[in-house]
């Protein structure tokens, strides 16, 4: 158990399971996107841990940016996306693959994902490490998911609470 602020989390995802999966998850993408040259856009700033490590496990050439988004304060959804980092990268005619750490509600990549597809990308994919089915009240299809869990608030490995836990290379879980 480990406290952040004033809340407490339990172990939830160990690291090891976490990068088994996610070497997993990076061989399959470097498998089906041979040949594509694609742009990865990470949706920063929960991603970025695991950007790093699916990225450094394809085998195939490809591109990364990044692109600044939130929605989250404190362990509640405030329902407003805002746009914080742009992206400068031309999409035309691109295989456009999208990293998460997690898929919620739906609501930050439902309403980027036709911005995205506003710019004619060929193909516009989805890579998401976590989802949370029960709490998703935007359907967002996602490509290639890392785990589905249930909808309770995680912390670690790039999520935050209150700013606080990005750090952890496993994933906690509030306690009850
Ligand atoms: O599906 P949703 O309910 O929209 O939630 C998903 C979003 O929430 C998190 O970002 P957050 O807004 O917490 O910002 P952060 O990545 O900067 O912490 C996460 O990185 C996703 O972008
Ligand atoms: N830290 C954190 N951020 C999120 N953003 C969307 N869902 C979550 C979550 O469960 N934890």
């Amino acid at each position: 158990m480990i406290q952040v602020h004033d809340k407490k989390f339990v172990p939830y995802i160990a690291e090891e399971k976490l990068q088994a999966r996610i070497r997993e998850m990076a061989q399959q993408i470097s498998l089906d996107l041979e040949g594509k040259k694609p742009l990865f856009i990470a949706i920063l700033n929960g991603s970025f841990m695991f950007a790093a490590d699916i990225f450094k496990h394809l085998t195939i050439e490809a591109e990364i940016s990044f692109i600044k988004l939130a929605s989250y304060k404190g362990t509640k959804s405030t329902g407003n996306v805002i746009t914080a980092i742009g992206l400068d990268e031309d999409l035309y005619g691109r295989t456009v693959v999208i990293l998460e750490d997690i898929v919620d509600t739906g609501k930050t990549l439902s309403q980027f994902l036709p911005q995205l597809e506003h710019q004619q990308p060929e193909k516009l994919m989805v890579v998401s490490l976590l989802t949370k089915p029960e709490a998703m009240t935007h359907p967002v299809h996602i490509d290639y998911l890392g785990f589905s869990v249930p909808n309770k608030f995680l912390l670690g490995y790039g999520l935050d609470y209150d700013g606080l836990g990005r750090n952890l290379p496993e994933i906690y879980q509030l306690a009850e």
